[in-house]
């Protein structure tokens, strides 16, 4: 492998990684779901910090929040290929998109479950503590 041929592979990687980036960015200006997935997550991070939650609980949150962010970036990706394909209401069109949007509905009410499993008692705590 000569040096000149690492440097192409390099800059291509780069690139696309750059794509990707201008993926999410757009998601997240153009979809609010996006920005209350965001919302939430930031929420999340914060109070697992201030409860200094185990390694075992940052690596669920931290996976349920790169699943819920991944999912809606999928959802968003399908929606813009249906628009693409068809500006006419077809009813495959419509199953296509709401499933796309139930997976993140899915994982997001799973999310949230765990949310609650992981501080629901630490809340209940620092409450009565106050
Ligand atoms: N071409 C289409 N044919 C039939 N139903 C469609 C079509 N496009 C969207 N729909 C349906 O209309 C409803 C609203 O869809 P729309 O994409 O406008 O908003 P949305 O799903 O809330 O997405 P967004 O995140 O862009 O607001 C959904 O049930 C969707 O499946």
């Amino acid at each position: 492998m000569n040096m000149d041929f690492i440097a192409k592979e390099l800059k291509r990687l780069f690139r696309s990684f750059g794509f990707a980036i201008q993926g999410f960015i757009h998601a997240v200006k153009k979809e609010r779901n996006m920005q209350i997935h965001l919302t939430a997550a930031c929420l999340v991070l914060f109070f697992a910090y201030f409860f200094s939650i185990s390694r075992m609980e940052w690596i669920i949150i931290l996976l349920c929040i790169g699943s819920v962010i991944s999912l809606e970036c999928i959802n968003t990706a399908i929606e813009r290929t249906i628009d693409l394909c068809t500006d006419e209401i077809k009813p495959l069109a419509k199953q296509a998109k709401d499933t796309a949007a139930a997976a993140v509905f899915v994982f997001a009410i799973i999310s949230a479950i765990i949310g609650v499993i992981i501080f629901f008692e630490r809340v209940l705590t620092f409450l009565n503590f106050l």
